[in-house]
């Protein structure tokens, strides 16, 4: 045991942890657990009035004078969102909406007003997708949406998509959408030429029909119309209709053999010339996300996260398109070279039986939970608005299912970018998802997802686990947000894969990782002046927040803290402590921590308990006797805990 702070009803204990599995590199690790001895009845309902009222625990070695100097420096500076604080005082804590909304901005929504609506109506990621428009058309959009930033108070991040290497038409004999009438016969060409020829569809590739036979079945954008293969003429291929449809200016095709896609490998590089020069745009526009298509593989991937290293980008956030067979079948490995997934639902539906997309969407889902991702699900799910002012109850449906597989977010593209009703298409998916989250948080739906169900281990586990005990604490404490101070997002991010009932506040002094988090469920990303002093910080914010006057008598609050060594933490120190908001009152004049009797008993208990769990079960019948035998709360309250976090042991 290492030190100890205790004050009122909190303690805070810190100790060395040793290790015996190999695994976990617990030598240098310290933990702080801040423990309540009146915790343990209360669980499931609202704490009211048994939590410590405040933060009292204080860093040895700060003088006073710098503590005071902190708290001022923390109080000149803490952006919270206008729209999110909006929308705290209208709704309150509970009611703030978890899921992430994504916008793709396009000819319908691009001026100033028309992207200040979308803000207010929750967009909180503006994709801008490098296929379409000039550059300069994209530019002109990444600087209003910076101005608003800046004069409103939002903070909308900026997603680019680059183009990528897919097979699509050039054109098919028509300026714009084109009737296909059964039977009718088609030539599909490489042969490049100016303006369009009836009946002929140019090909943007030219080894487009490579390993392609006569019978074989070409299918166009997943089932919008459908060709027999019936001639083939050098690289050029003779259709016949046999399933009439549409064609859509940019179509994409496939072709299908004995009910299987035909798999080509095309030497087509992922990013393109084009995309390695949009890439560029992008980090000089200060983007927060590439969202790269046609991602194939993982080595792509960690080529452009490398790429954006050597060109100190690397806070842009690389997000890989899920749109290919191939990438299914290399799913895990593409997750975790990414910083992110998208569900590209439409390009995915080529390339696979549509009747699948929903069960791979939602195990797409489910995987980047896993591995900690956040995921984007993307396109049509208000595709009835581009024309229509009311959406399909199966629209809607398709919205609620996502948000019940806890997508961190949903993506409009031709809604917002093309549509007669984007605005109205935003508010029914934020509607939508605010509605489907309260039902859940209401009857209680969201222990039927929990964390023990998650699977894996992450790499960092001790973080991982104590953000798993953090969201089943809060959970069961039934606090009203959880707060949670961090510089690279890590653990919000933990945090927001346990999907809590309350909102994540992440407390970050870095603006690309506030701007990244703005992708991730539940969190609401804040800017603040970190200091060393996390009791400070602590102090500071709930202060401000109070301050603002957005908290209501009896909220309380789940704080997580990650202290990297500093001069004044030495050691690593991550703690978890529960507040009462309300009756929180900034500690100034504390000099030193403090020790009692029953504080050092604890202390030893947590230091047998965690070694004993880090030692996975081997201990667990042994110290639950002690634990449960044990007459204090203190006692009570381990053994409760240890039942928590042994559940998740895999
Ligand atoms: N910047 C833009 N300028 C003009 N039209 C746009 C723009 N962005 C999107 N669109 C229109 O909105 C529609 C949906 O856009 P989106 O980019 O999501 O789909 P897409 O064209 O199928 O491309 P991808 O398959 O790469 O997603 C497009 O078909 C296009 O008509
Ligand atoms: C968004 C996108 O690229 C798709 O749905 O295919």
């Amino acid at each position: 045991m290492e030190s100890m702070a205790v004050a009122g009803h909190s303690i805070h204990t810190c100790f060395h942890i040793k290790a015996k599995n190999p695994r976990v590199n617990l030598e240098k690790q310290v933990f702080g657990v801040p423990v309540l001895h009146h915790g343990v009845s209360c669980i499931g309902k609202k704490l009211k009035g048994k939590v410590g009222a405040g933060v009292q625990a204080v860093q040895v070695g700060l003088e006073e004078s710098e503590r005071v100097r902190n708290l001022k420096s923390l109080e000149r500076t803490l952006e919270l969102d206008a729209v999110s604080e909006r929308e705290l005082r209208e709704k309150g804590f509970l009611g703030l909406r978890k899921t992430k909304l994504v916008c793709t901005i396009g000819p319908a929504c691009s001026s100033l007003e028309d992207l200040e609506k979308l803000v207010l109506g929750g967009m909180n990621v503006a994709r801008l997708n490098m296929c379409h428009n000039t550059r300069e058309w994209h530019r002109d959009v990444i600087r209003k949406i910076k101005k608003l930033n800046e004069e409103k108070g939002f903070s909308v991040s900026v997603m680019i998509d680059t183009e990528g290497s897919q097979i699509h038409v050039v054109d098919h004999g028509a300026p714009s959408s084109l009737k296909v009438q059964e039977d009718s016969i088609w030539l599909f060409t490489n042969e490049k030429f100016d303006g369009s020829v009836p009946f002929t569809v140019q090909a943007n590739y030219e080894g487009f029909s490579e390993g392609i036979k006569v019978g074989d079945e070409l299918v166009i954008d997943g089932g919008m119309a459908r060709f027999e293969v019936i001639e083939k003429l050098g690289s050029d291929l003779r259709c016949k209709c046999t399933d009439p449809g549409l064609f859509l200016p940019r179509a994409k095709f496939s072709f299908w053999r004995d009910g299987k896609l035909v798999e080509r490998n095309y030497e087509l590089p992922t990013l393109s010339t084009k995309d390695w020069s949009d890439i560029e745009f992008g980090i000089s526009e200060g983007v927060n996300f590439i969202a790269m298509s046609f991602v194939n593989d993982a080595e792509s991937v960690r080529q452009l996260k490398n790429y954006l290293s050597t060109k100190s980008a690397a806070s842009v956030r690389v997000l890989a398109k899920i749109e290919s067979l191939e990438s299914l079948q290399k799913l895990e490995e593409i997750i975790e070279a990414s910083d992110g997934i998208m569900v590209a639902r439409v390009d995915l539906g080529v390339e696979i039986p549509l009747e699948q997309i929903p069960t791979v969407q939602e195990e797409i889902t489910k995987v980047c939970r896993q591995l900690n991702k956040p995921v984007i699900v993307a396109s049509q799910f208000l595709e009835s608005m581009i024309e229509y002012p009311t959406p399909t109850r199966a629209e809607v449906a398709d919205i609620s299912e996502a948000v019940r597989q806890y997508a961190d977010a949903l993506m409009l593209a031709g809604e917002s970018a093309i549509g007669l009703f984007g605005q109205k298409a935003l508010s029914v998916l934020q509607m939508t998802s605010s509605r489907l989250e309260s039902w859940s948080r209401e009857e209680n739906r969201q222990g039927s997802l929990l964390p023990r169900q998650l699977g894996v281990s992450l790499p960092d586990r001790i973080a991982e686990q104590i953000c798993n005990s953090a969201v089943e604490l809060a959970n069961n404490l039934a606090v009203d947000a959880i707060f949670v101070y961090t510089k690279h997002g890590h653990m919000a991010s933990l945090l927001s894969r346990n999907r809590p009932n309350p909102p994540i506040f992440a407390f970050t002094n870095d603006e690309s990782t506030r701007m990244s988090l703005n992708l991730q469920w539940g969190v609401i990303p804040l800017l603040v002046d970190l200091s060393d002093d996390m009791e400070s910080n602590i102090s500071s914010t709930i202060h401000l927040i109070k301050s603002k006057g957005l908290v209501k008598e009896g909220d309380s609050v789940l704080v997580v803290s990650d202290v990297t060594p500093s001069r004044a933490t030495p050691m690593a120190f991550q703690s978890i402590q529960v507040i009462n908001m309300s009756q929180f009152r900034q500690i100034r004049n504390r000099k030193a921590p403090f020790l009692d009797c029953h504080s050092s008993h604890l202390a030893v208990r947590c230091g047998d308990f965690f070694t004993k769990i880090t030692d996975r079960l081997s201990g667990k019948k042994k110290l639950e006797k002690e634990l449960k035998s044990s007459e204090n709360g203190a006692g009570q309250f381990l053994f409760w805990v240890l039942d928590v976090l042994t559940g998740f042991t895999p």
